[in-house]
């Protein structure tokens, strides 16, 4: 079956006025989603994940400015297929068809999402009654039926409770039936674990999927955590310094990644057959945005830099039709190197393991 493209972002480029003058966030990056998929955008704090995500949601604070690029977006709009770019919407606009409605997001805290005053019913209802005026009984059922759909039992009982009668993994549930209340193209999820504990979180990743099954929704995962990225993504992208610098499926990105940036990630992921009991980071911090930069803004962290480094940031370079990495290394120049032993062993044992889920397009 063709793939259809639900967004589509070119040359995004996003800065913002700051007392130390002009933060360059997002530096020209080009993304794509397509119906059913899931891809996630991974990086350490800082590299420019939840900007690109408040661009995409319309709510980037007053002091952001989109500087170029476009996010093509492709919706029903009365039973007929457009395609807008959603830049040029205005705040109401996107208010009223896109935010909340055709593209929803959830938050890594459910408490900062849920208003505790107001009962879960009434909070699963508001989105429908709001968008779409939905008639209050027909709003009550379907609220019952995402209830249930998130895994929450006794839903009508549950319709009454308030948010502080539950636990953490039960909001994030609530969080998701208010997302998926206006029937969205788009999941957009910022770390939507990050809060929960361990096997709490894996559920909520299963649901998410699960979910995905059922209604063909397309989902963003932005997270620092690849472990998360190797359980549901289908595309990686790795963010750095407000550039993407390597992207691929999830396998190309676990199984043969190419940036000494991607190299350093993996390697700092816990894995509990790692033989020394401290966990690897990479050295060193990622740079100021504020300030201007010259060559490859990961030059001073990396130790496979080459001179041209110092000088000039690469683009990206084709490794496969949908593998691509921004690294000198792959230059037709380079020197001749060796991943760190460590990183291949753990290549090896996640080969052996089948590790890295495969998604629902392989
Ligand atoms: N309102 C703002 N004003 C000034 N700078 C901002 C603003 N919002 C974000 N930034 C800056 O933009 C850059 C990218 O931030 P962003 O929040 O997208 O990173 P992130 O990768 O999502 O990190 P985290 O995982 O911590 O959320 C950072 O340098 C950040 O300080």
């Amino acid at each position: 079956m063709a793939r259809e493209k639900v967004l589509e972002i070119r040359d995004l480029t996003i800065s913002f006025k700051t007392h130390g003058g002009k933060l360059q966030a997002v530096r020209g990056i080009d993304l794509d989603l397509y119906r059913g998929e899931t891809i996630a955008i991974v990086g350490e704090s800082g590299s420019g994940k939840s900007v690109t995500v408040k661009a995409i949601m319309g709510i980037l604070s007053k002091n952001g400015q989109i500087e170029k690029g476009e996010i093509n977006y492709t919706y029903q709009d009365k039973e007929v297929e457009v395609t807008k770019n959603i830049l040029e919407f205005s705040k109401k606009q996107m208010r009223k068809t896109i935010n909340g409605k055709r593209i929803a997001m959830i938050f890594q805290d459910p408490m900062t999402s849920l208003d505790p005053t107001m009962s879960i019913g009434n909070q699963v209802m508001e989105g429908m009654r709001t968008h779409y005026k939905t008639p209050k009984k027909e709003a009550y059922e379907k609220a019952v039926r995402l209830l249930e759909l998130v895994g929450i039992t006794n839903p009508e009982e549950r319709m009454k409770s308030y948010p502080h009668h539950l636990s953490g993994g039960m909001r994030q549930r609530i969080v998701i039936a208010i997302a998926l209340a206006c029937d969205p193209d788009v999941l957009i999820c910022d770390e939507p674990t990050t809060a929960l504990d361990v096997t709490i979180q894996a559920k909520i990743l299963e649901l998410i999927k699960d979910i995905q099954r059922k209604t063909g929704i397309s989902v963003i995962y932005i997270t620092h955590d690849l472990g998360v990225v190797a359980k549901v993504a289908d595309y990686v992208n790795v963010m750095y310094a407000g550039r993407i610098v390597e992207k691929g499926t999830t396998d190309e990105i676990f199984y043969n990644p190419q940036h000494p940036y991607t190299w350093g990630l993996l390697l700092a992921m816990p894995d509990l057959d790692t033989k020394t009991s401290k966990l690897y980071s990479i050295p060193g911090n990622p740079p100021n945005m504020a300030k201007e930069m010259t060559g490859d803004p990961f030059y001073p962290r990396n130790a496979y830099a080459l001179h041209i480094d110092k000088e000039k940031e690469p683009d990206l370079m084709k490794v496969t039709d949908s593998h691509f990495a921004a690294t000198w290394l792959l230059s037709e120049d380079s020197p001749a190197y060796t991943l760190p032993a460590e990183l291949v062993e753990r290549i090896e044992r996640m080969k052996g393991k089948e590790e890295v889920a495969h998604g629902i397009t392989s």
